[in-house]
């Protein structure tokens, strides 16, 4: 093996004990550092692949301050700590570490977890150098396109945006000549709005000639750099532009990366809503990409004097996702990103969010696409049967098994298999999973052989994995492997923006479905949707568009069915995917009829019949006491009872 690994351990006997530990095991030290400086000493003579990193070490600098250089640098890292306290953990886990142990450890969870981080590094390594190669040539095409500026300009944006967020982007090309600058703004999954002095005047409400000022007179910074946060908020006190990016945009980061060329040079600046976006691997990657950034800027064409919308690629490759809030455009990202590559997947994020969505959207970007994607529901299969889910049995493996069955690994065979509630596996399952991930193998109960299966894993959980690992739930070395690309889904309670376009996409679809005119959506009912909690997220948010929809009579936009946050009051109204099947008119009508009548009796039970007045039927349903007595005697409700 020889594996160069570093020991960053101010406790001598700890140290020493580490030492003889990975030796017995192979691995070559190459060193222990007490203090930071005096790791990156060693780091500078040695180049380990691997460092094992206490947090509290000598001197004024912890392991939580190189954990980011390791980062930078692409060394994988592995925190030794004591118990520590939560924001620490906290603190430490925001620097993303391979793995983390404990003190006192044992050897084999040493071992253990610095296989995970080899493998770990190995994947993220090579995910990573292929993702630049196609960057690089991504960026190269560009060049044979005859296209102008703009369309350019919007092209790179595009191929960059999953390597390098931003929602708003500056390019300044300098010329002895001339300086023109350009700017982009992100409004939307791969759709950018190419914005100049006079879209800016509109927007900001300033002259356009304040503007040009603003954006030319800029002293051009000859070094690379980055602010975010509190960084950038300084930044801001000092450069208007900055000032009027933050209030315009609501951006708080910034990275900028000027480009030399023989007679001027080509500078970008990115900015990103999200505080702490950029880092040196950001721009190491940009200067890595230089010759292919630069290639296209001298078959430049002159810039149309009116800004223009760039053109929408052919097909969205997220269609069906609704939503283009910053949050939700961060995941799509981080999808397209980690969708080529055959990378293990978390998709972590509360009930609702949209976790099967995106997994699906994962295999569909993915060169399995063209084979299956196959579902498991971890948390509904009883503990007796998940294996025989999952790995399959011959016939006669156990009683009652009067055939071979073909497990879902097996269905799923060059292609994804999505395993949802993954939480919820029994501890003896994740033993057997663990061994497929390394394996790629499975055996069927009752099987003589191994049979060998290629699978992309994604797995989804609304748990707090962590906690389940320290609670004894959840196996450490399986969340290792699991949590190689993690990705999470906000709640829709932090994405409020996108909720008005899901409102309108649920009602549209469900009005499609049961072939029902959809009237619009009312304001009061809009502004409602958008000031809730959703604790239940969009699946919650879907329902109450279904029920709208079909208490709506058709003509008048849709209100609210019942006040939000009230618990549901009548028995489940099914969901579009459980309707039965409707073939001719009066099987919608016979449907919505009985929908309508279950729903209001419902109601009027919780009431105890009463319908007018505070907390009454009809102020619950969101309808005059008058309309719900005339639709009562249509459905044949009687009055006093339900
Ligand atoms: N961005 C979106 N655009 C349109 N529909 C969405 C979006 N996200 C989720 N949905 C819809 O919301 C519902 C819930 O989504 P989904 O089942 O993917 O959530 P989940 O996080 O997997 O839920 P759970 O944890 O309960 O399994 C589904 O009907 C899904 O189609």
């Amino acid at each position: 093996m020889s594996e160069k690994i570093l020991i960053v351990e101010d406790e001598f006997i700890v140290a020493n004990d580490l030492r003889l530990m990975l030796e017995r095991a192979g691995y070559l030290v190459c060193g222990i550092a007490n203090s930071v400086p005096a790791a990156q000493a060693l780091l500078q003579l040695h180049h380990p692949r691997l460092v094992l990193l206490d947090i509290y070490l000598k001197g004024a600098q912890t392991g939580i301050d190189l954990a980011y250089q390791l980062a930078d640098e692409g060394i994988a890292f592995v925190y030794l700590s004591a118990n520590s306290n939560q924001g620490v953990l906290e603190a430490a886990k925001a620097t993303q570490p391979y793995g983390f142990l404990v003190k006192p450890f044992r050897e084999k969870d040493v071992l253990v977890t610095l296989e995970i981080a080899r493998y770990r590094l190995e994947h993220s390594l090579e995910a990573r150098l292929q993702q630049e190669a196609r960057l690089q040539a991504q960026l190269l095409e560009l060049k044979n396109e005859a296209s102008t500026w703009e369309e350019t300009l919007g092209s790179m944006a595009r191929i960059l945006q999953h390597a390098l967020p931003f929602d708003y982007l500056v390019v300044t090309l300098d010329r002895p000549q001339a300086s023109r600058w350009s700017s982009l703004l992100r409004i939307g999954f791969d759709q950018y709005q190419m914005l100049d002095a006079r879209a800016l005047s509109t927007i900001s409400g300033r002259s356009e000639a304040d503007l040009q000022t603003l954006y030319t007179q800029m002293p051009a910074e000859a070094q690379s750099g980055w602010h975010n946060g509190d960084a950038f908020a300084e930044l801001r006190q000092t450069q208007p532009l900055q000032q009027f990016l933050a209030t315009t945009f609501d951006v708080a980061a910034r990275l900028y990366v000027p480009l030399p060329l023989p007679n001027g040079a080509f500078r970008l600046a990115f900015y990103s809503r999200t505080p702490d976006t950029y880092t040196a691997s950001h721009v190491a990657l940009l200067n890595r990409l230089r010759p292919a950034l630069l290639a296209h800027v001298t078959g430049e064409t002159p810039a149309p004097a009116v800004p223009v919308p760039l053109p929408r690629p052919a097909a969205s490759r997220f269609d069906g996702i609704i939503g283009r809030s910053h949050r939700l455009l961060q995941v799509l990202d981080q999808v397209a990103q980690v969708a080529p590559f055959d990378t293990s997947v978390l998709i972590l994020g509360e009930s609702g969010t949209g976790k099967e969505k995106i997994a699906r959207a994962l295999h569909d970007l993915s060169p399995r696409k063209s084979q299956p994607l196959v579902k498991v529901n971890c948390g509904a299969l009883p503990a007796s049967l998940i294996e025989s889910e999952l790995f399959g049995h011959e016939k006669g493996a156990f009683t009652g098994a009067i055939a071979r069955r073909v497990g879902k690994f097996e269905q799923a065979r060059g292609g994804t298999i999505f395993l949802d509630e993954i939480g919820e596996m029994p501890l003896d399952m994740q033993v057997k999973l663990l061994r497929v991930l390394q394996e790629k193998e499975i055996e069927r109960i009752g099987g003589q052989a191994p049979i060998s299966v290629d699978v992309r894993i994604v797995a989804a959980t609304n748990r707090h994995l962590e906690k389940e690992v320290a609670e004894g739930r959840f196996r450490l070395d399986l969340y290792y492997r699991l949590n190689v690309f993690p990705v999470t889904l906000p709640p829709l309670r932090e994405r409020k923006e996108d909720i008005p376009a899901l409102a309108h996409h649920f009602a549209a679809q469900v009005t499609a479905k049961i072939r029902k005119p959809f009237p619009g959506i009312a304001e009061p009912m809009l502004t409602a949707l958008t000031a809730y909690d959703w604790p239940g997220n969009i699946r919650e948010l879907e329902n109450i568009l279904e029920q709208a929809v079909i208490l709506n009579d058709g003509h008048t936009p849709l209100t609210l069915p019942r006040p939000l946050g009230h618990p549901r009051v009548a028995p489940s109204v099914s969901t579009p995917a459980a309707l039965p099947a409707v073939k001719t008119l009066d099987d919608v009508k016979k449907l919505q009829d009985d929908t309508e009548r279950e729903y209001i009796t419902s109601v009027l039970r919780q009431t105890h019949g009463r319908i007018r007045g505070a907390g009454g039927a009809a102020e619950l349903l969101n309808l005059k006491p008058t309309t719900l007595e005339s639709r009562m005697a249509r459905l044949g409700i009687a009055k006093h009872q339900p």
